[in-house]
């Protein structure tokens, strides 16, 4: 195997109220998209904080294949400054991921109309939609081009259109060799874009799924609920 994208092993983090994330191996390679998918506080967004260094881990290592200005995500990101309209949020963005000012403009301008935003170009970032402000945030984490991805549920609030905009986009970052982590509720969704999807539960990677696989809804449980029955054969 090559160099990775991302590398996590044996990662754990605990909080006050239980385990986060607790012994989680996970990589990405580049030119694939890999997907994460768990039930709510399974601990997806813990891993991704881990990766991205938000969060300190309590053990085990991680090793991202990129210097900041190489990688992008929309993880705990803010939808801009409120009072800077799209243009200037995403030449801000642009700016600290050292983009170049000559190209800044053109560079923008791409990003705008890739996620559908050239009727808000010069909306105020306050007066966006919430799914307006998605577009946003994807829009600052792809619109350098970044070799390594890390995005939390990126179409949690993206209307179909915005779905097949932001497919379109990952699936050509990927294609041009960045490594993609991307986590979603959306299994269909996620199915269409992955290479690999890795199943996550109570803070542990508990198996993969198949995205060709036929019926991925009826798998994805069947990882679920057994590791919830062993759980309470352990408990017992
Ligand atoms: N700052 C924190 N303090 C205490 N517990 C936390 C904190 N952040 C996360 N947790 C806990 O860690 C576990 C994993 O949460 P996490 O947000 O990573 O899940 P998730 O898979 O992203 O869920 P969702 O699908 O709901 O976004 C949960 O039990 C959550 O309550």
């Amino acid at each position: 195997m090559g160099e990775l994208a991302i590398r996590a092993e044996r990662l754990v983090r605990t909080f006050p109220g239980g385990v986060g994330v607790r012994g989680m191996d996970l990589d990405v390679e580049y030119g694939e998209v890999h997907a994460l998918v768990g039930l709510n506080g399974a601990g997806k967004t813990t891993l991704m904080r881990l990766l991205l260094g938000m969060l300190r881990a309590d053990s085990g290592t991680v090793a991202i294949g990129a210097p900041w200005s190489e990688a992008g995500h929309t993880v705990d990101e803010p939808f801009g400054y409120p009072d800077l309209t799209t243009i200037a949020n995403l030449t801000v963005a642009a700016r600290l991921r050292g983009v170049p000012r000559a190209v800044v403009g053109e560079v923008v301008a791409g990003a705008i109309a890739e996620l559908g935003l050239q009727a808000y170009a010069t909306r105020r970032a306050r007066a966006l939609s919430q799914g307006n402000r998605q577009r946003l945030n994807l829009a600052a984490a792809l619109q350098h081009n970044p070799r390594v991805l890390i995005l939390d549920e990126p179409t949690s609030a993206l209307d179909p259109r915005g779905v097949i905009l932001l497919r379109t986009a990952l699936l050509r970052r990927a294609a041009e060799g960045a490594g993609v982590l991307v986590s979603s509720h959306h299994l269909d969704e996620v199915a269409r874009i992955a290479d690999r999807i890795t199943v996550i539960s109570h803070g542990a990677v508990i198996g993969s799924l198949d995205p060709g696989g036929t019926d991925i809804e009826r798998d994805f449980f069947a990882l679920v609920l057994a590791e919830e029955e062993s759980g309470r054969e352990r408990m017992s």
